[in-house]
């Protein structure tokens, strides 16, 4: 493994970035299940706290890549999103994002949400930069 993958690797370890929410009234839509284009904006914020955490520059969001919503999200769940480093280039880095959803009170947890986002780091020239300097 080359320097540049084992710091790839520990910061990927150190940047995976976990956020819990209960599905409350106001992010559900007209089928008590939580709306699509909140889960979205969650998933979004997410990874961009991970990619932050990894390089710890100034980002843009890119781009994203297609989200799957696999099953519905009912009213009174509870949310967590995993987003995790998943390809680093030059100035960009991509994040995967999943979410899972589990019941109040009982055990168990479905993979409910899957979708990617791509970040790319800016100098103050606001010109991209390398997110990974010196490796
Ligand atoms: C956090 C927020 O809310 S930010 C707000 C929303 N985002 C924005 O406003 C960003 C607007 N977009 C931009 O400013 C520009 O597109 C920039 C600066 C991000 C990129 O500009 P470009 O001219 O494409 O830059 P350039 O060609 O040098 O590419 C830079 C990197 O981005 C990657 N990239 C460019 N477009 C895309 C894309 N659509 N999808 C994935 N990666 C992309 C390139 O592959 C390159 O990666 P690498 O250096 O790792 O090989």
């Amino acid at each position: 493994m080359t320097p540049r993958e084992q710091e790839i690797q520990r910061r990927t370890e150190l940047s995976e970035t976990r956020v819990a929410k209960a599905v409350f009234p106001p992010t559900t839509n007209h089928h008590n299940t939580l709306f699509g284009g909140t889960a979205m904006a969650w998933m979004d914020e997410v990874s961009f706290i991970a990619a932050t955490r990894f390089c710890r520059l100034p980002l843009v969001t890119v781009s994203s890549d297609r989200i799957d919503f696999n099953h519905p999200i009912a009213a009174g769940t509870i949310v967590e999103l995993v987003g995790r480093v998943s390809a680093v280039g030059n100035t960009s880095m991509k994040v995967q994002v999943d979410v899972f959803v589990e019941d109040m009170y009982g055990a168990g947890r479905e993979l409910a949400i899957q979708g990617a986002f791509s970040f790319v780091a800016m100098g103050e020239d606001g010109k991209p930069v390398a997110v990974l300097p010196g490796f």
